[in-house]
């Protein structure tokens, strides 16, 4: 791995070095060759393993860790810091630098009362879901390893300590804005730097200048709304939205207690810390725009000379609803198989882009289209994932669809696939609009219930092969083969809408 320093290099006083504590008989759990693309190629041997693990230094590692801080659960923390994450420094790939980090790396100065290391079960879980995520096309932070060991840790119970080998495009989330503001009192010239910093690096078609200040702001707002988008089009809960696990490039990042819908539930809560459901399912947008209202104002003394918002903040924050619609109605309507969406069948295209708050009549009745089926899956007890996989077989021009068959409501489903078969309208070919669905309704998914059985072979047997396996199957969602048949059904009774605990 050939590394850059920029951050540690340009950044001093925004991170503490410290170097990661070795641990007993690191061995290989999972490896992404996939990821490892990204950064190349390195070969997955005994030395590599050693490196990312933390009992040999990597040749050109910084070693450090980041300074930041953020609102958990509403209320602000003034200091959390990379506690358990230690970054080497910026690969380089073909196509840019990730951040490598070793996640449950061993104490540093933020850590707090933590012992800076992640569970096994924890550290698997971001394995898989880092490239789930990113197979199914959503923008996240990848995951090129995790490392098992010997090593016991203490949380409810004794576990073994593992390591999530990270890759990041940047670490930077919006928790580093709020400290250089709010913590680091009278630091106005630190926050300059990291805001001139994340521009260059992240958005060099930007300038560092106010204009340009407000104009990377309104970008940040477009890339979590595009992000809270995918989640809500995959039914994923993230369960953390804590301001410290917002990437500042609208990449999906840390994942503790997330889960994907079973049973499609508007308000379901995958964190059971979360008491009062502020990071259920239902909740994610909302909280995004939150979290940009609290970045807006650390980005405040930058902007603006007296205390309140910028005008130019609010409205960039203003065009947050608009931008998420706009991403959500492309997704849903290629999951449903609606013709003539903006952008086409390109969900990512720059030509959707509409700044005005105002729906069209058509995209108002597709939103009422698509919450009144999501309604009829939540009333009639139905799996989000299983239901979409459905329309790949849809004979759209018949009156009877395979899918009416999942429904008790026969005659609330009816009414609703009358109005759906007349908004797909006319098919000229009904198999290629049928692979289209499937391109974009996956088959398997990272259920709860896949890892936790992935995890209990490690826990017990020490064997990996389930999890070599669920990896395989995810890498290719949307591809059915014989051999991943077990994973694309239903959980059973005991894996029905898991609910995991935070500690990890
Ligand atoms: N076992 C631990 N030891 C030390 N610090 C910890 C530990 N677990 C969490 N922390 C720290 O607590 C804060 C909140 O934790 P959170 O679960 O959001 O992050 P994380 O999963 O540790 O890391 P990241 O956000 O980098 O993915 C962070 O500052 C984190 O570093
Ligand atoms: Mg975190």
């Amino acid at each position: 791995m050939e590394f850059k320093q920029d951050f540690f290099e340009q950044l001093e006083g925004f991170y503490s070095q410290v170097y990661p504590t070795p641990i007993s008989n690191p061995h290989w759990l999972g490896w992404s060759a996939e990821a490892a693309k990204l950064i190349g190629n390195p070969v997955a041997d005994d030395d590599l393993l050693m490196q990312l693990s933390g009992n040999i230094a990597a040749p050109g590692a910084s070693y450090y860790a980041q300074v930041y801080s953020g609102h958990q659960f509403g209320g602000y923390t003034p200091r959390l810091g990379d506690g358990r994450s230690i970054i080497l420094g910026e690969a380089l790939g073909d196509a840019g630098a990730w951040d490598v980090a070793i996640k449950g790396g061993g104490p540093t100065p933020y850590s707090r009362h933590g012992d800076g290391r992640a569970v096994m079960r924890s550290a698997v879980r971001e394995f898989l879901i880092s490239e789930a995520l990113a197979a199914l096309n959503v923008p996240t932070t990848r995951a090129l390893a995790v490392i098992g060991s010997d090593l016991p840790v203490y949380r409810e119970d004794q576990e073994t300590a593992a390591i999530t080998v990270r890759l990041a495009k940047t670490h930077i989330r919006f928790g580093h804005f709020e400290y250089f503001c709010h913590s680091e009192q009278g630091s106005a010239t630190k926050l300059k730097q990291l805001v001139d910093f994340t521009i260059k690096q992240h958005f060099p078609h930007l300038s560092c200048d106010r204009a340009g200040y407000v104009q990377w702001f309104n970008e940040v707002v477009a890339l979590t709304a595009k992000m809270i988008a995918h989640w809500q089009s995959v039914g994923f809960a993230h369960g953390v939205m804590n301001t410290d696990n917002m990437s500042i490039i609208g990449d999906s990042f840390d994942f503790g207690p997330f889960s994907f819908l079973d049973t499609f539930k508007e308000d379901f809560i995958c964190n059971h810390s979360d008491h009062n459901g502020r990071y259920a399912f239902g909740q994610q947008p909302g909280i995004g725009l939150w979290n940009l209202q609290r970045l807006a104002q650390a980005l405040t003394p930058l902007i603006s000379s007296d205390d309140l918002t910028s005008d130019d903040l609010v409205a960039a924050l203003n065009t947050y609803q608009a931008e998420l619609v706009k991403h959500y109605l492309a997704l849903m309507g290629n999951k449903f198989g609606f013709s003539g969406l903006d952008g086409g069948s390109d969900a990512n295209s720059e030509n959707a882009s509409s700044k005005s708050s105002e729906l069209t009549k058509q995209q108002s009745e597709d939103l009422k289209l698509i919450g009144q089926f999501t309604e009829l899956l939540e009333r009639n007890h139905l799996d989000y994932t299983l239901a979409f996989r459905q329309f790949g077989k849809l004979d759209i021009a018949s009156q009877h669809s395979s899918l009416r068959d999942d429904f008790v409501d026969l005659a609330g489903f009816d009414d609703w696939y009358q109005a759906y078969q007349k908004r797909v309208g006319c098919v000229d070919d009904l198999a290629l609009w049928q692979q289209a669905r499937d391109n974009c309704n996956p088959a398997y998914i990272l259920r709860n219930y896949l890892a936790q059985e992935a995890i209990i072979d490690i826990e017990q047997h020490g064997d990996n092969r389930k999890l070599k396996q669920l990896q395989r199957a995810l890498a290719t969602p949307f591809t059915e083969r014989a051999e991943f048949e077990h994973f694309a059904q239903r959980p059973p009774q005991w894996g029905e809408g898991l609910i995991l605990s935070c500690s990890s």
